[in-house]
């Protein structure tokens, strides 16, 4: 597997281009880009891309999103774990804000398309992570996985309201790209694309321009397209013991190739906000069952005060009501189920009805999906006074595994 030999985006001009003699009159002008800070924001440094688990889980949850979606086209299973190893190797590189391959994006002989596209020259890592899942048809006939299939890797049942695009839907391989650039994970998504070239296709991908959540207390709690905080009851990684039971898969869970790993379902979420924008501030506030302004929950005063669910109006009717989203979603009335969410707002030009195509990008991580998403998801489906507003229209699941050991690869376990 190639090491870390690419080439720094921003130290770009040091020993390793010196042996090449073309592209001289390029460093010069990458080297002005690579002291130029203005294009960096806050900490625009690198995640450390090995470890136990997969960084971009419980990693402080980045501005911005590229997911993509892939199907795998080669029927070799030995091309698949080929690319699987090629991939790690470059989201190692990429992670730490270096270009990808041994000559990289201005370095390589004039003959030869570069090996790195080249748009994120000069900028920093920017916190890019780079996670990986496996979804359900990866485990079909093809390439020897059947038997290795998780049990709580299921397809996800149909719910009430569902209007699921195929082509927005489902994937064997799905690739999400968090970093605080744009450009930067959108490089990451267009190199992994261009390296799998002849044994993936993109099926779908899905950018994501503001986070709707925090996984971290040292986060402010952002908001979503409907105005509202959200991410103030999510988990967050300071919970140590909480991720344990409710996050990371666990050695009775098996198999034994997920554990450390971690579910992800993604649902890409129309929002109808022309609706919502023009629905009351009450009745906005009725349906999450937070205030729009604090976040707090209704009835209280601070974001992070705790629901009270019995608390009754003088009318008898509960402060919280019992169609709102956060009362139907609560762990209280989910068998103390929860989930780590790390969507993103979505807005993806206009639908030709006159409305946005707008919405949240929900992503969310989890140990057991048949305990907490689906049994969740059902709730909400049923009884959320926010289907008014919204409607379902991608669905996926993967399974993601630990995270990479060096010399490993993603998956390693599972190919074993
Ligand atoms: C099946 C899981 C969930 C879907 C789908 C979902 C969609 C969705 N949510 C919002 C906005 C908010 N959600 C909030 C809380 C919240 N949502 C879920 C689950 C799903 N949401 C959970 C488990 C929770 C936490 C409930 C709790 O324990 O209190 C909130 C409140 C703030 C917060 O705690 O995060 C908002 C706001 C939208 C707009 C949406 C679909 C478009
Ligand atoms: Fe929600």
């Amino acid at each position: 597997m190639t090491e870390r030999t690419g080439i720094s985006r921003r130290g770009l001009f040091g020993a390793a281009g010196a042996a090449v003699a073309t592209g001289v009159a390029g460093y010069a002008a990458h080297s002005a880009l690579a002291t130029d800070k203005s294009q960096a924001s806050g900490d625009d440094g690198p995640v450390e891309f090995h470890g136990v688990h997969q960084a971009g889980i419980t990693t402080p949850v980045q501005d911005r999103l590229h997911f993509a979606a892939f199907d795998v086209t080669t029927t070799k299973r030995e091309e698949l774990i080929g690319l699987l190893k090629e991939w790690t190797a470059a989201a190692a590189l990429l992670t730490a804000g270096r270009d990808i391959g041994q000559y990289g994006a201005v370095n390589g002989p004039d003959e030869a398309p570069p090996e790195d596209t080249g748009e994120a020259v000069g900028l920093p890592p920017a916190r890019l992570t780079i996670t990986v899942g496996f979804g359900p048809s990866l485990f079909d006939d093809r390439f020897g996985l059947k038997a290795k299939r998780p049990k709580a890797l299921v397809d996800l049942p149909h719910f009430i309201g569902d209007d699921l695009e195929e082509a927005r839907s489902y994937g064997d391989i799905a690739v999400q790209a968090c970093s605080d650039d744009p450009q930067v994970a959108v490089h990451a998504i267009r190199n992994l694309a261009r390296i799998g070239f002849g044994r993936v296709a993109v099926r779908y991908s899905q950018l994501g321009f503001g986070r709707t959540s925090s996984t971290s207390r040292a986060q402010a709690t952002p908001r979503n397209l409907f105005g509202f905080k959200d991410g103030t009851n999510n988990l967050k990684l300071e919970d140590a013991d909480k991720l344990e039971q409710q996050l990371w898969v666990q050695p009775e869970d098996g198999p034994e190739w997920m554990v450390g790993g971690s579910y992800l379902v993604s649902r890409r979420i129309r929002m109808h906000i022309e609706t919502w924008d023009r629905t009351s501030l009450g009745e906005q506030e009725g349906v999450i069952g937070r205030g729009k302004g604090t976040g707090a929950p209704l009835g209280k005063a601070d974001e992070f005060d705790a629901i009270d669910f019995t608390a009754k109006n003088s009318d008898g009717e509960p402060k919280v009501p019992t169609d709102s989203h956060v009362r139907l979603a609560h762990p209280q009335f989910n068998n103390g189920a929860e989930l780590l969410r790390r969507g993103y707002n979505f807005v993806d030009g206009s639908d030709g009805l006159g409305r946005l195509d707008a919405g949240l990008f929900f992503l969310a991580y989890q140990r057991d999906p048949r305990k907490q998403f689906i049994p969740i998801q059902t709730r909400l489906a049923k009884n959320d006074k926010m289907n008014e507003y919204i409607h379902h229209v991608g669905s996926a699941i993967f399974a993601c595994p630990p995270g990479v050991q060096p010399g490993g690869f993603w998956g390693d376990k599972l190919f074993t």
